[in-house]
């Protein structure tokens, strides 16, 4: 399996170079050249997780790994996962299933790739002897499981940019309280793209990149995006692989994206649903045709707070019919504030993908109105993917809303929805107790290296 960069001026890499790669050196994001098909899709129902995800994961790594590397590395990956059925879904009403997704170590979707991910680094690390420094974006998710899942870890400094004030307190906590010294917990003065932006600016210095040995474990990274594609297998299967909708709260469109790539692989989702926050430039792009950055509007799903959304280069770079040149070309407008997408282009994108907004009230209606009908409580993000596919609820085909994050990580949220807040699981009880570690750090990308080569441990 060959990997392939979106602007079409990188190496072509296999799996583990591209995993420990992220961003391609020509700034683009890799993609397989072909899209694996899948033997005996109907044959998974009743198999265990971690035996799904061999399967699924398996045709990407191609012999960069071998069947027991990898086996083992996803036991260890999900033995971390609280829940036996790892990704439970369960009957939300009569036809609208919730995924969740929350059950891991730090109650986040994020936990299903980076546990693996960090399984698989330390594979590679191991027999290479490199030295790696992670940096990684977030706005709140994907930085608390990048820490748990490296943290400890020899030859590996993670550092975390995550925007100042804009994360929840649970969110932060979780990245500032851990006291192992290879994690680095950055607040940026700035919102979350500008925090994606500075990661990208980072890669794209290449000196500075070969001289930090850097690595990226957002979902630039192909490898994060493969172990979310597990999920759609697993869902499917407990519901007969038969023709089903999926929703997504989305952000950044890796999840969404992995979706799309378990349906070229087989599975048979008629509709991708993209569920937006307020910060809806995906749905704007998608209804309109135009993709033009506006501004971030803190919202009450705090982790969807992004305008820039990385991976939808990778879906124009399919919906351009793999044209490198016309991506990069967009790329560039992009740094200008934005571009219009090509009818031929926007045709294909609609064909692949629906999508809907949510209002910061609609989104405590729908807390609300979960709770009544269902005594179940929903995070935020959870709550606008579930909003979204009520509009688009048809009868006789399964709907399935990915349930992205835990209640308890969002408790101001939860609480004005529904008068109370939820409480942490028992492994984080302490949260509150512990001292934070973090520096503050200016939107700049040379205060940014400064400050990486100063407190580097590796
Ligand atoms: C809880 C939660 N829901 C949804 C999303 C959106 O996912 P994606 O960025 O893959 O679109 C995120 C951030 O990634 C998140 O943390
Ligand atoms: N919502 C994310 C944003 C980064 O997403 P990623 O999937 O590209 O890592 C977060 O919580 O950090």
């Amino acid at each position: 399996m060959r990997y392939v960069s979106t602007r079409g001026q990188a190496p072509v890499l296999n799996f583990e170079q591209a995993m420990l790669s992220g961003l391609a050196r020509d700034g683009g994001l890799y993609l397989p050249e072909t899209v694996p098909g899948f033997d005996a899709i109907t044959e998974l129902d009743g198999l265990p997780y971690e035996e799904i995800a061999f399967r699924v994961i398996r045709p990407f790594t191609g012999d960069s790994f071998s069947d027991a590397e990898l086996r083992g590395a996803i036991d260890r990956a999900y033995g971390r996962i609280e829940h036996a059925a790892k990704a439970p879904l369960h009957q939300l009403a009569p036809g609208h299933h919730l995924l969740e997704l929350f059950h891991g170590p730090t109650l986040a979707f994020k936990d299903f790739a980076m546990q693996l991910i960090a399984q698989l680094f330390q594979i590679a690390l191991k027999r290479s002897g490199q030295k790696i420094t992670i940096v990684g974006a977030t706005s709140g998710d994907t930085g608390s499981a990048a820490i748990e899942a490296f943290k400890g870890i020899d030859n590996v400094d993670v550092f975390i940019m995550f925007p100042h004030g804009r994360v929840s307190e649970v969110q932060r906590r979780q990245m500032t309280t851990p006291d192992a010294a290879n994690v680095h917990a950055l607040a940026l003065d700035g919102h979350f793209d500008d925090c994606q932006a500075r990661l990208k600016d980072l890669f794209n210095d290449h000196d500075f990149r070969d001289g930090v040995g850097l690595a990226g474990v957002n979902s630039i990274n192909w490898a994060r995006v493969v172990a979310q594609i597990v999920y759609y297998f697993t869902a499917a299967a407990s519901l007969g692989m038969r023709p089903m909708d999926f929703c997504v709260p989305t952000g950044n469109f890796g999840d969404i994206f992995a979706g799309s790539i378990a349906r070229a692989m087989g599975v048979p989702i008629r509709r991708l649903i993209v569920a937006t926050n307020q910060n809806d430039i995906l749905h704007r792009a998608l209804t309109t045709g135009e993709y033009r950055v506006g501004e971030v509007h803190p919202s009450i799903s705090p982790s969807m707070d992004i305008q820039v959304s990385s991976n939808f280069e990778r879906a124009l770079y399919l919906a351009y019919g793999g044209d490198a040149s016309a991506v990069s070309q967009l790329m560039a407008e992009l740094k200008q504030g934005g571009f219009t997408i090509s009818q031929g282009a926007l045709q294909s994108l609609r064909e692949q993908y629906l999508s809907g907004r949510v209002s910061e009230e609609d989104t405590l209606a729908m807390i609300r109105t979960i709770r009544d009908e269902t005594g179940q409580i929903l995070c935020p993000h959870s709550a606008v993917g579930v909003a979204v596919a009520r509009q688009h609820v048809e009868p006789g085909i399964p709907m399935v809303t990915l349930a992205t994050a835990h209640p308890a990580k969002f408790p101001d949220a939860v609480e004005r929805a529904v008068g109370a807040r939820p409480e942490l699981p028992p492994h984080m009880a302490g949260l509150f107790d512990l001292p934070e570690r973090v520096s503050r750090v200016e939107n700049d990308v040379d205060a940014l290296k400064a400050l990486i080569l100063e407190r580097r441990t590796n």
